[in-house]
């Protein structure tokens, strides 16, 4: 798969163990940024990644900042983005099996290296479920046709 990966200042440190870990999974790691410790804002760099999953450029993103929570927000905002925020093994693996999580959003305050390396192989390597999730991701995708349409409207 083609993965991109984007931090903020906060997510730097750990961006470049990432594009390793997903290197060494076989995977293809493309690195957009932030590309210092210097401060920067989440929403640029969650943009970046987002809209570049939702045409279908890439096939995933990781997005890593001090919580994870604002790249979260910023990345849902884009159709076809099922952007998840994970916290442990578990949260990764379910993001999934039932979500086809296609973006995962990641806290560099709150979560060991350990534990990322972990989540991060477990994300790439669980296959989304289908079935009755599939029904449900389906209604995702309306309610963001309805939304578009409202607004072509307005
Ligand atoms: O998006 C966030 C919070 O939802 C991240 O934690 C950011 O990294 C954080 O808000 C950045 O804060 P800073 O004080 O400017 O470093």
């Amino acid at each position: 798969m083609k993965i991109a990966v984007a931090s903020d200042h906060r997510g730097f440190a750990i961006k470049s163990k990432i594009l390793q870990m997903i290197s060494e999974a076989g995977h293809e790691a493309i690195d957009l940024g932030t590309d210092s410790i210097e401060s920067v804002d989440y929403p640029d760099f969650a943009g970046q990644v987002a809209k570049s999953v939702s045409h279908g450029e890439i096939d995933r993103g990781i997005l890593i900042c001090g919580s994870g929570l604002g790249m979260c927000i910023v990345a849902n905002k884009f159709p076809n983005v099922r952007a998840t925020q994970c916290h442990d093994d578990l949260s990764a693996e379910m993001s999934r099996l039932h979500n086809d999580s296609n973006v995962l959003c990641l806290s560099a305050d709150m979560l060991g290296d350990k534990l990322i390396n972990r989540m991060i192989n477990i994300w790439l390597k669980t296959e989304f479920e289908g079935g009755r999730h599939a029904r449900r991701l389906e209604k995702i995708a309306e309610i963001e046709r309805e939304v578009a349409a409202e607004e072509d409207r307005d």
